[in-house]
């Protein structure tokens, strides 16, 4: 086992003797999971040949050991903070459709490859299946006192259709984006406030992510409760740092708990624990923010356009109230890092193109609040967002589990498997579009064969597709177009970049906002 390896294994051996004396003696598990690995190593020469020999279709693939399966490759070969980089060697070393084997047997099927990413997200499934995150499922189902279900985005089947119709609706309805605009012309002009007070006199900005993440959160809460926050005051109060924290540690506690040892199922790890207690810092912040919404709510006018959402929610007798509350938490959670890493990959790929933004800033009125037509009549934005999305999209797969026998890659897939669609990887083939690797936004204005935008799906495919879609792009191409009429911007060197089951900056980011 190479280094991080052992580190990471020691890290959870650690975390059961750190653990308060249990109701059952774990004492003898380290020295019995040790042995196991021991155990396991030493069969895996004799028993890999014999498992690979048993690979469903026979697809290419890495060697999968008993009980391991190929995770070990994220615990020795690959970094799991490196993922992205880790799938890119893979399809290096693989082919554009290969399978990895989980600790359980079962195939996971990745796939980078245009026809077959095209079939799986075009499959017209009513209720499609994506693979739940298991440790969101197992914690929320341990607390029926606070989730009835395990969330819209865990949930499957029926259930999951219920939630969607009932709480959708407002989120997706260009009505209600529309109605949003004053709100959001003023939280993005509090946040070129926030950008002008923080800025160095050589233009720097250091710790942008941090005051993105911000962004991300008072936006998506004043969508959510219907109420400005408070998010982008200067000083920001300690309730948003925790909540930004919290919501960063919930992404990593799912990503180590799907690519990392599965121990946390069977003992309370330090990670399982770490998950829990993102989950309820986030439950506890959500909650006193919804009574706060609520008690601003009874003194307000009821047609207040800017509760719309809040108001429905919390009103549909349909739904139970701890659906109510877990949705509104699930909103928020899902929408602050996913739009904050957008902006700061969107600023970070634009800065290379002193060009663009020249001709973004001729396309706009000279500074005020920008109207969807402003918007519009300024086609090089949405270029630009849309460019970025394609070369360096937050979510780079998408999961599912396919409703029906599909053949990929030549390979006869049964329902039911667990597929990886790679639509990141596959946007940056060259084979897929012109110059792939490069940030090119005139693409989206005039078409360069070979171009296929089909398979550009930074929110997703089909019915699961994210219900904030409308929304996040409303609001990048309204903090790009502002940001640009005030400054030019640049970036010293490359952005590092990790895997903390979104793609996100590492912090902190600094970049340089210039008058022009
Ligand atoms: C740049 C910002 C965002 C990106 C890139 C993004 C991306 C995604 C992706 C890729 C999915 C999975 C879709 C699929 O499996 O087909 C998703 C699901 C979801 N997103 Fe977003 N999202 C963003 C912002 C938001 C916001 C602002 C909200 C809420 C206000 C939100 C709420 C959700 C929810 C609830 C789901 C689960 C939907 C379901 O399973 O039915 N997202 N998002």
């Amino acid at each position: 086992m190479s280094l991080p390896g052992v580190f990471l294994f020691s890290h959870y051996v650690e975390s059961f003797w750190s653990t308060p004396p249990p109701l059952v003696d774990w004492s003898g598990v380290p020295t019995l999971v040790l042995a196991l690995v021991a155990l396991v190593m030493a069969a895996t020469a004799l028993l890999t040949r014999s498992v690979e020999g048993k690979r469903p279709c026979r697809l290419p693939g890495p060697a999968a050991l008993p009980l391991l399966g190929t995770r070990w490759l994220f615990w020795s070969r690959y970094k799991m903070n490196k993922l992205h980089e880790a799938y890119e060697d893979m399809f290096r070393r693989y082919g554009p459709v290969f399978a990895e084997t989980t600790p359980g047997g079962a195939m996971v099927v990745s796939i980078a490859e245009r026809t077959a990413l095209e079939a799986v997200l075009r499959t017209p499934a009513k209720r499609p299946y994506r693979p739940p995150t298991e440790i969101v499922q197992v914690y929320r189902r341990s607390r029926p006192d606070r989730y009835a279900s395990t969330g819209l985005v865990n949930e499957q089947g029926e259930k999951w259709h219920h939630l969607r119709r009932h709480l959708t609706s407002e989120l997706t309805s260009p009505h209600t984006i529309q109605g949003f605009i004053p709100e959001l012309n003023s939280i993005c002009d509090d946040f070129l406030n926030l950008l002008k007070n923080c800025r160095r006199p050589d233009g720097i900005v250091h710790g942008f992510d941090q005051l993105t993440n911000r962004m991300g959160l008072e936006s998506v809460c004043g969508l959510m409760l219907g109420t400005r926050l408070g998010f982008l005051e200067r000083w920001m109060s300690g309730r948003a740092a925790a909540l930004a924290a919290a919501v960063k540690a919930h992404f990593r506690a799912q990503r180590d708990s799907y690519y990392g040892a599965p121990l946390w199922k069977f003992a309370p790890t330090s990670l399982y624990k770490t998950f829990v207690r993102s989950e309820e810092t986030i439950h506890m912040i959500v909650s006193e923010l919804m009574e706060e919404a609520k008690s601003r709510t009874r003194g307000a006018a009821q047609d207040d356009g800017m509760q719309e959402i809040f108001l429905k929610i919390l009103g549909n007798p349909e739904l139970d109230m701890r659906d109510k509350k877990a949705a509104v938490i699930d909103f928020i959670t899902a929408g602050i890092e996913t739009l904050a890493n957008s902006l700061v990959f969107l600023l970070y790929l634009l800065s290379g193109r002193a060009d663009w933004q020249q001709r973004i800033r001729s396309e706009l009125p000279a500074c005020g609040d920008l109207r969807v037509e402003e918007l519009a009549a300024a086609p090089s934005v949405r270029a630009a967002v849309n460019e970025a999305f394609r070369l360096l999209p937050t979510a780079p797969f998408l999961a599912r589990l396919l409703d029906a026998p599909m053949t990929i890659g030549g390979h006869r897939l049964p329902a039911g498997t667990f597929v990886l669609a790679h639509t990141g990887a596959a946007c940056r083939r060259e084979e897929n579009f012109w110059r792939a690797s490069e940030y090119l936004p005139e693409r989206w204005i005039e078409v360069r064969e070979p171009h296929a935008p089909g398979i550009v799906a930074p929110f997703g495919r089909g019915r699961r597709m994210c219900p904030g879609k409308r929304f996040v792009e409303l609001e990048l191409h309204l903090i790009l177009a502002k940001i640009i009429q005030h400054w030019r911007v640049e970036f010293d060197g490359e952005l590092d970049i990790q895997f903390d089951f979104l793609l996100s900056p590492k912090s902190p980011v600094s970049l340089r906002l210039v008058e022009w």
